[in-house]
Formats: structure tokens, C-alpha cells, sequence
């Protein structure tokens, strides 16, 4: 397994060539007790926007939020972003690829709000197209925030499905994938013919890993865990890992760490 260093040091010695894709709960920021309470750093954004520059905008967020709370977190900058795992998508051109809802998917959103309420402890997360139900707060109730999600899953009528994460579960638009917007970004300037670097840290950025690194690429895996991955790196923390962001940044191309 290669080391993280060594990948995003190819970033700096060839920014010209690359392509980064972040993930951004667990990778760039780290893990806060409910969606709400993330900490952005303040010099995050501009270094992000630095590294952006650096690589000709060939910088994208891929995230299970929705482009609008990305906007909210990262401002001023509008960054390339595929939300709600992949449904959502604003092309770096700033075109948009909108996740549209049923009428069966509002129902069982109001139904699943109102049921998720009575279970003390457990966040309701309404992100438009998708929904996450929370248990960060309440781990005993895993299982029966699973129950919920599977029959609320059913009563979509299947164009929905689950997406399990770190203390959530989520459903996601059945055409949504962090591989395929992977694919997507892949396809098109300044994205296209570079070597495809995805970070991220859970199960829904596995897809993009492997997308990544059969194109040639690299995937690094943020966290201390040891769940199995097709990344071909891992890295301790989303703190060491904007170190190293930050680094990339602002050095000059060709001054890599050798
Ligand atoms: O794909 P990501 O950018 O990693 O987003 C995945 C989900 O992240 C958020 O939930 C997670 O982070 C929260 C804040 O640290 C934490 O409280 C929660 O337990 C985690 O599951 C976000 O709320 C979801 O909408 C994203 O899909
Ligand atoms: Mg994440």
C-alpha cells in the first residue's frame, strides 16, 4: 500500500496531471456529534480554492450532502460538487444535473420526520432528495433506525435505496453513486485525461475509490479504522490530512517531498 504522502505529493510535483476529489464529513472535517455542529476552519475554503487554482479547477467536493450546504460551508467559493452521494451534480462549467423527488418520496420523508421524532435521541436530517436518520447520539437505537429506513426504503417504490454510514443511514436516489460522478467528472474539462485522486473516509466513498484507481489513479482512506477498502492509502485524520492539503497548496509545482 502506497503511502498518503507519496500520492499527494505527486499532486505537487505534477498539478498539471492530477485531479482531486474530496470527500468532506470524516475527510475534510472531522466528525461532529450531529450534522449541524461541523466546525469549518476559517482557512480552509481559501486553501481549497488555492489548490483549485493550482490544478487549473480541477478540484471537486464529492459529498452525501447537498450542493447547497457545501456552498454554505465552503463560502465564497463555488466549487465542482456531486451532493446527496452522487444525485446532485454542478459541472465546473456550472451546470447542473438536479435529483428530482416523487410524490411517494414526500410521504414517507413527512412519515419518516414524524416517527423519527418519537425516538428520543435520533436527527432527522431533510437534504432535499435524501434523508439521513442519525443515531450518533443514541447508538442503542441502530437498530431500530434501520427498521425504519428499510420499510421507508420499500414504500418509495424503489427509486430510492439505503446508504449506510458512520452512525446514520441514509436514502439516497437510486441513480446516485460517488463512482458514477466520479465517471462523470472524469468525462469533461478540466477533469478530463488527468490522474484521479479520491479522499474520502466511509463505505459510500468506496465506489469512488475504485473508479479512481482502476483509471490509473490513487484513493486514500481518512481514518483509524480497519475496515476493508479498495483505497491504496490510508491517513490517520482529516487534521493530518489538511496539513498536507494545505502544503500542496501552497508549495510551487516540482518541489515535492521527493
Ligand atoms: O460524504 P460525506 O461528505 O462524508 O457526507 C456523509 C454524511 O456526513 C454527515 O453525517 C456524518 O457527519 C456528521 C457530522 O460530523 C456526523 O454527526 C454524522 O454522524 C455522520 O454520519 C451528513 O450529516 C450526511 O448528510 C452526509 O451524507
Ligand atoms: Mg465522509
Amino acid at each position: 500500500m502506497a503511502a498518503a504522502v507519496e500520492i499527494l505529493s505527486m499532486i505537487e510535483r505534477e498539478p498539471g496531471r492530477s485531479a482531486l476529489y474530496l470527500d468532506i464529513d470524516g475527510t475534510l472535517l472531522d466528525i461532529a456529534p450531529t450534522p449541524e455542529a461541523i466546525v469549518v476552519p476559517p482557512e480552509l475554503p481559501n486553501q481549497l480554492a488555492e489548490l483549485a487554482a493550482k490544478l487549473d479547477g480541477a478540484v471537486a467536493l464529492v459529498t452525501g450532502r447537498s450542493i447547497a450546504r457545501v456552498d454554505a460551508l465552503l463560502q465564497p467559493h463555488l466549487f465542482p460538487v456531486a451532493g446527496l452521494h452522487g444525485a446532485e451534480m454542478r459541472l465546473p462549467d456550472g451546470r447542473f444535473i438536479e435529483a428530482t423527488v416523487s410524490a411517494d418520496f414526500l410521504a414517507v420523508k413527512e412519515e419518516l420526520h414524524a416517527r423519527a421524532e418519537s425516538l428520543e435521541g435520533v436527527v432527522f436530517e431533510d437534504k432535499g432528495a435524501a434523508i439521513a436518520l442519525h443515531y450518533r447520539l443514541a447508538p442503542y437505537r441502530k437498530a431500530e433506525v434501520d427498521a425504519l429506513m428499510e420499510e421507508a426504503a420499500v414504500s418509495t417504490g424503489g427509486g430510492w435505496i439505503l446508504q449506510q454510514g458512520k452512525m446514520v443511514v441514509e436514502l439516497k436516489p437510486v441513480q446516485s453513486g460517488k463512482g458514477r460522478a466520479l465517471e462523470e467528472f472524469m468525462s469533461i474539462a478540466p477533469f478530463r485525461g488527468r490522474r484521479p485522486i479520491a479522499i474520502g473516509d466511509d463505505l459510500t466513498d468506496e465506489g469512488m475509490f475504485a473508479v479512481a484507481t482502476a483509471a490509473g489513479g490513487a484513493a486514500i482512506r481518512i481514518g483509524d479504522d480497519a475496515a476493508p477498502t479498495a483505497a491504496s492509502a490510508r491517513l490517520g485524520s482529516p487534521t493530518e490530512l489538511r496539513r498536507l492539503l494545505a502544503s500542496v497548496a501552497c508549495r510551487p509545482p516540482g518541489n515535492g517531498h521527493g
